[in-house]
């Protein structure tokens, strides 16, 4: 029987909501977890309460739009757990963004979080892995948005796009260091992020925030908004052995706002 061995992951955005939930989630299946967020307080809020429950968690501050700060983020992950397996890149921005409105500062800051972030966390693991000797998995976080155009969000969904072609380059550049590359495409999941997007649907149309979350939710196959804990679910079979043999793929959670 293969032994059980103790793996190191990274979740940046991991101070709240989808990244909180895959912080916790990794370490109830046995991973040292570096909970990696810009707001440092969630981000030990979290750790504290991994290892409140028996895991091992370090908070990290990190920008993810700045690839020295992600380079650092990942350094003293290894310092301080001994290793790298998993990075998962999480932390995105979404605002609504209604296309005659788009301004120059609002698609840099949201490309330079959602996209750099991906490329600058692929990177700084792929030097990990490399100076560790072994391969490892990257997931990056795409979204339903990533699929199919979702109205007022054409900075945020050009991100989650460019995420899933990333992702698939990525998995071929990368498969001859024996490192897996995959994406996760949440639906519409009860966090702080999908409140905002909703909210201000809401208020563009002066209209209830009800009416603003329906306009997401009503497509959605399982007709209840997604919790965090089912996409964790999802990104830790991404993060275990059972998905060796699976890269470049966009895995979608809730099909239905998809394929309606
Ligand atoms: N909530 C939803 O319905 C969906 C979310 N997603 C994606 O899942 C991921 C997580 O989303 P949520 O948990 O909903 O978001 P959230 O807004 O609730 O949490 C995002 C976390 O990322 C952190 N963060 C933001 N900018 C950062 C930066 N520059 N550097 C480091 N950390 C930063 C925030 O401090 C926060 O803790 C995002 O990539 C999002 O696009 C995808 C599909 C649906
Ligand atoms: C926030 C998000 O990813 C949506 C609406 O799909």
């Amino acid at each position: 029987m293969e032994q059980k061995q103790i793996k190191v992951a990274i979740v940046t955005g991991g101070g709240q909501g989808i990244g909180e939930a895959i912080c916790k989630r990794l370490s109830q299946d046995g991973f040292k977890i570096a909970v990696a967020d810009f707001n440092l307080d969630t981000a030990t809020s979290v750790a504290n309460t991994i290892n409140d429950n028996g895991g091992q968690a370090i908070p990290v501050q990190v920008d993810v739009a700045d690839r020295e700060s992600v380079f650092a983020a990942v350094e003293k992950t290894v310092e301080s757990l001994g290793d790298l397996h998993v990075i998962v890149n999480n932390a995105g921005l979404g605002p609504q963004t209604p296309i005659e409105e788009i301004t120059y500062e609002q698609y840099r800051k949201v490309y330079d979080v959602n996209v750099g972030g991906t490329y600058w966390g692929i990177q700084a693991a792929v030097k990990a892995f490399k100076e560790l000797g072994h391969g490892g998995k990257i997931i990056n976080a795409s979204s339903q948005a990533g699929q199919v155009g979702n109205p007022g969000l054409a900075v945020y969904g050009g991100t989650k796009f460019a995420i899933r072609g990333i992702t698939q380059t990525a998995a071929k550049d990368l498969a001859p260091l024996g490192i897996t590359v995959n994406a996760y495409c949440p639906g519409i999941v009860k966090t702080p992020m999908m409140m905002g997007i909703a909210q201000q649907t809401a208020d563009e149309a002066g209209k209830p925030f009800e009416w603003g979350m329906e306009q997401f939710a009503k497509d959605i196959t399982l007709k209840r908004l997604s919790e965090p804990e089912d996409v964790a679910a999802c990104v830790s079979y991404l993060a275990g052995p059972d998905s060796n043999y699976m890269t470049g793929q966009a895995l979608i959670i809730d099909g239905g706002m998809v394929f309606n």
